[in-house]
């Protein structure tokens, strides 16, 4: 039976690695795969992880019919015997519809990865339909980390180095961007709810206990 199945995680906890295993162990025996992204770091058309592997894929651009895509590509002789989906958060919901299409009338297994909520802690509209329609929902083994060693949650944006939790809600970045860039952070929730990063908490420490004022 063919599954819709979402991994999910914070950034930068190795979602975008294991879209590429999984490419390579089923393409090693043969399998041939359709991989979508959109909006990845390294480009149109690209997947990539961190540990610097990449390869190519179809940009899912807004408004493209990704079920009509494997239908059209297969009348044209084209073999798809699975489907990943790499930074799914930022598909419309209608194209995870369109996903789950894929599974039930194409009888194909659909692999999506991506971040479940945004710099807010409000879920990206295209996770939130893949929370309502996947089959299975997998939480990565490989935990990011907050700075404080409790296990990552959430993610954070800064702007300059400073937590921000207003803006919109797509700016493609990194974390460990200079702190003039945008950049993102993952932390723990206590942490994300406190607003206090690495950096925050290292000036935090660094600056001097205010001592008592005592009159002469
Ligand atoms: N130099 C490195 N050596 C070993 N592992 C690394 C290195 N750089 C990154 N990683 C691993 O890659 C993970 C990020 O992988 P990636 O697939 O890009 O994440 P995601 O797609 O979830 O944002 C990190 O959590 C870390 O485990
Ligand atoms: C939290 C958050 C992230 N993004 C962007 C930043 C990156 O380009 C991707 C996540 O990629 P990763 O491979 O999972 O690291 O999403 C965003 O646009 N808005 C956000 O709130």
């Amino acid at each position: 039976m063919s599954e819709l199945v979402f991994f999910s995680g914070t950034m930068d906890c190795g979602k975008s690695t294991l879209a590429l295993q999984i490419e390579h162990n089923r393409s090693a025996r043969g399998l041939q795969g359709l991989i979508f992204t959109r909006d990845d770091r390294a480009g149109e058309g690209k997947l990539s992880s961190r540990l610097g592997l990449v390869t190519d894929a179809v940009e899912a651009m807004p408004g493209m019919d990704l079920y009509g895509h494997v239908v059209a590509l297969m009348s044209r002789g084209g073999r798809v015997d699975y489907v990943i989906v790499d930074e799914a958060q930022f598909l419309g919901p209608e194209q995870i519809d369109q996903l789950a299409r894929v599974v039930d009338d194409l009888d194909l297994d659909v692999f999506a990865f991506g971040i479940t909520t945004d710099f807010r802690t409000k879920l990206f509209p295209g996770s939130q339909r893949l929370i309502e329609l996947a089959d299975r929902i997998e939480t990565l083994q490989v935990e990011a980390m907050c700075w404080c060693g409790a296990r990552a949650t959430h993610n954070a944006r800064t702007v300059g180095g400073e937590m921000v939790v207003e803006g919109e809600q797509v700016v493609v970045g990194d974390v460990n961007r200079p702190a003039t860039a945008v950049g993102y952070e993952v932390l723990c929730r206590r942490h994300h709810r406190r607003r206090m990063t690495a950096a925050g908490a290292q000036a935090g420490a660094l600056s001097p206990d205010v001592l008592p004022v005592t009159s002469a």
